[in-house]
């Protein structure tokens, strides 16, 4: 994982890099985290892709809870936004991206035969913030033989596209974009889930956030990784905090606690979560 230090010289360069490589390409694969659909995505993409056609990629849908990810590939579609969810690391689903954006882009694959090309390639790119599984899917899809390189007008040097099926060659390396966390929300629920590195946030913070949510929409996940009966469940989530650490041995350390809980959330340990919802009447995600 990339560990980058976003400063504005840096965010200026990254715009730059990416808008000139999606030039190069037919169609953009935008890669999220299926646990933070929304706060894991840079909105500036969208205008830097100048109506270039989208696939959104909601990656690591092992780690998200599946009821939240229909939604979510529900407001897509009402969006008529292309979306697919995968698990990039067993290769869940990818092979659905090849013949996803061969049908978004029918009509210009049907121009390019009319003009006598009897396999139109299609060229695009993987983009998304740090830690979003973008190499993943790239080394998923690649077959590993390098289909053109990047010697050619209007191709930055050094770059190569690389074979990812019949028709679809991806450029070898995936445009990285920053995380936008200037929301406190939206800062949370990347640190929580892993999405930007610890040192952003204040443990205390996160895992006072995280169990709050999690008393709200995963109560049952919350009793069960941690003997809690219904009136722990009616504590305040601070005093929830405090008897935790002592519950689990950590006395009054309640920085051990967070720790704890944070890893226990990213880990899996209170099961798959999504922190975020496409409506604003979420449900709570768990019946107990
Ligand atoms: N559980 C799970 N983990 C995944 C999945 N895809 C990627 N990962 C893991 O997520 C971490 C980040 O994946 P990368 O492919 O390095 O992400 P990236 O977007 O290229 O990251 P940067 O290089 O930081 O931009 C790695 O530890 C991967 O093994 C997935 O679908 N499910």
């Amino acid at each position: 994982m990339a560990q980058i230090n976003w400063f504005p010289g840096h965010m200026q360069k990254a715009r730059r890099e990416v808008a000139e490589r999606i030039k190069q390409v037919d169609i953009v694969f935008e890669v999220v985290d299926a646990r933070v659909p929304e706060s894991s995505r840079n909105p500036m993409l969208l205008s830097m892709l100048n109506q270039k056609p989208r696939i959104a990629i909601l990656n690591k849908a092992d780690l998200a809870d599946p009821n939240r990810t229909k939604q979510w590939l529900a407001a897509y579609e009402q969006a008529d936004q292309p979306a697919l969810a995968i698990d990039a690391q067993h290769a869940n689903r990818l092979q659905q991206l090849a013949q996803m954006a061969t049908t978004q882009l029918a009509d210009k694959i049907a121009r390019k035969k009319a003009r006598g090309i009897k396999t139109p390639h299609i060229r695009a790119m993987c983009i998304g913030i740090p830690n979003v599984g973008k190499s993943t899917i790239l080394n998923r899809l690649v077959h590993k033989n390098i289909a053109v390189t990047g010697n050619r007008p209007g191709v930055t040097k050094n770059q190569q596209w690389l074979k990812a099926g019949d028709n679809l060659d991806l450029l070898d390396t995936p445009g990285i974009l920053w995380p936008k966390f200037e929301d406190q929300e939206v800062g949370m629920r990347l640190a929580l889930s892993g999405a930007i590195a610890d040192t952003v946030f204040n443990a205390d913070d996160v895992a006072l956030w995280g169990l709050t949510y999690f008393m709200q929409e995963y109560p049952a996940r919350l009793r069960k990784a941690y003997g809690l009966n219904d009136a722990d469940m009616t504590l305040a989530p601070h005093d929830l905090m405090a008897y935790l650490t002592s519950k689990l041995g950590f006395g009054e350390e309640y920085d051990r606690m967070a720790t704890r809980l944070i890893n226990d959330v990213r880990k899996g340990e209170l099961g798959r979560y999504t922190l975020e919802v496409p409506t604003a009447e979420a449900e709570h995600a768990d019946t107990e």
